[in-house]
């Protein structure tokens, strides 16, 4: 393959990152899994650690570390459940493999769609995401391959980890491939193929430039690559594409510069998610708050607390879309809106009492607020979006 190279500018400022890193990197010779590209991008990983970044790493490779567990029966190879079954072991090798480069610990989390399209266990893994990291942990994230069948499936890493990055409010998903980025048509095939630097917006054009997998192990190939940059773009997060082959390419990356492609956002991540949470659909429960309450949301960064809450309205369960009202006028009033961390019946139990009376009142915590800050959006008086 000779083809000219991207051309090398500053990388996106960030604090916290998802790495996807794929089987074509880390199953380089077609076999089981080696250190050969790892240890380079562990290097920049604990290079970003001493530089007081958090790092969600999105690894592939446990298909392909299964498959060389098993390379004397090739016949176990084949089919849904083979894959599946060569995943669950070879999944214990991809975190081994991972834990052997650093002191800090590693934590293994296996992830489908159904987990992130059910709001209990979207709010539950971001949770759980969220306090790796605030242990100073390195999480690793795969597809949960053994329960994943086509209507649970994401499909591929790239996917999972442009959703991962939604999920933990990263600042930049970084993809780690076996190529230096996007290129107008796939080198591997196309000599005439131009680097891509700089992609402003994912178009049909663009998406036309995508090729399949260039290596017998990887899945997705350009395509996937292509999707999960659309879905972060839309959450309002940057990705960019590099070589994790290139020892001096990470070397640069560890300095904040990138021979890659960038692919911007279509908006601020900030923007993306206030604006999802103002368009989605409510589930048709009211909290209903004080009026000191309702004047600290309007104020901007406060969170809703128990403490503030006089009555709920309706049904909804944790992690539905709640409407937050107060009385004005002697109408009851929506000020705010966003995701409940506790059903109705829990809110019920917890209303008017102190955060950290919830555990007493109900006999188990999923935190202090009832809705984080995050999660919530303060509408303007009238009811318009502020
Ligand atoms: N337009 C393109 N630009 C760059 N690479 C492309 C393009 N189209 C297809 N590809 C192929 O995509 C491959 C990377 O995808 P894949 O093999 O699935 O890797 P991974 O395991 O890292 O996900 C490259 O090796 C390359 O052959
Ligand atoms: N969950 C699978 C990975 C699937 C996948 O997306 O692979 P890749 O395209 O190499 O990132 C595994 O660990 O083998």
């Amino acid at each position: 393959m000779n083809v000219p190279r991207h051309a090398e500018q500053a990388l996106p400022r960030w604090r916290r990152a998802v790495l996807k890193v794929g089987s074509s990197l880390l199953a380089a010779n077609g076999g089981g899994l080696s250190t050969r590209y790892a240890l380079g991008l562990a290097e920049f990983i604990a290079a970003s650690h001493r530089a007081g970044r958090e790092i969600v790493l999105v690894s592939s490779g446990a298909v392909a570390a299964g498959r060389a567990l098993v390379r004397a029966q090739p016949e176990a190879a084949h089919g849904l459940a083979a894959r599946q079954a060569l995943a669950a072991l070879g999944q214990t090798t991809v975190v081994a493999l991972w834990q052997r480069f650093f002191d800090r610990p590693v934590a293994q989390v296996l992830l489908t769609h159904d987990d992130l399209r059910n709001r209990r266990r979207y709010l539950n893994a971001r949770a759980t995401l969220r306090e790796l990291l605030a242990l100073g942990a390195l999480p690793v994230v795969n597809e949960n391959d053994t329960v994943a069948v086509d209507e649970l499936k994401l499909g591929d890493n790239d996917n999972l980890a442009a959703i991962v990055a939604a999920l933990v409010d990263a600042d930049l998903l970084l993809i780690a491939s076996d190529i230096d980025g996007l290129y107008s048509a796939n080198p591997r095939t196309h000599a005439d193929a131009a680097p891509i630097d700089d992609v402003a917006a994912i178009t049909p054009a663009i998406l036309a430039m995508a090729g399949g997998a260039g290596s017998g192990v990887g899945t997705g190939g350009m395509h996937t690559k292509l999707e999960a940059a659309t879905k972060a773009a839309a959450a309002g997060v940057e990705t960019v594409l590099f070589n994790g082959t290139d020892a001096d390419g990470l070397r640069l990356l560890a300095a904040d510069r990138l021979r890659g492609t960038r692919f911007r956002a279509e908006g601020t991540r900030l923007h993306a998610r206030k604006y999802w949470l103002r368009h989605a659909p409510s589930a048709g429960g009211r909290i209903r708050v004080d009026a000191g309450c309702a004047r600290a949301l309007a104020g901007g960064g406060a969170s809703l607390l128990p403490g503030g809450i006089v009555g709920i309205d309706g049904d909804f369960a944790r992690g539905d879309m709640v409407e937050i009202e107060t009385l004005r006028d002697e109408t009851w009033t929506r000020v705010a809106r966003g995701i409940s961390q506790y059903a109705a019946s829990e809110v019920r139990r917890i209303a008017g009492r102190k955060s950290h009376e919830i555990e007493a009142a109900l006999g188990y915590s999923y935190g202090e607020t009832v809705v984080h800050r995050d999660d919530l959006v303060c509408l303007a008086p009238q009811g318009t979006a502020a």
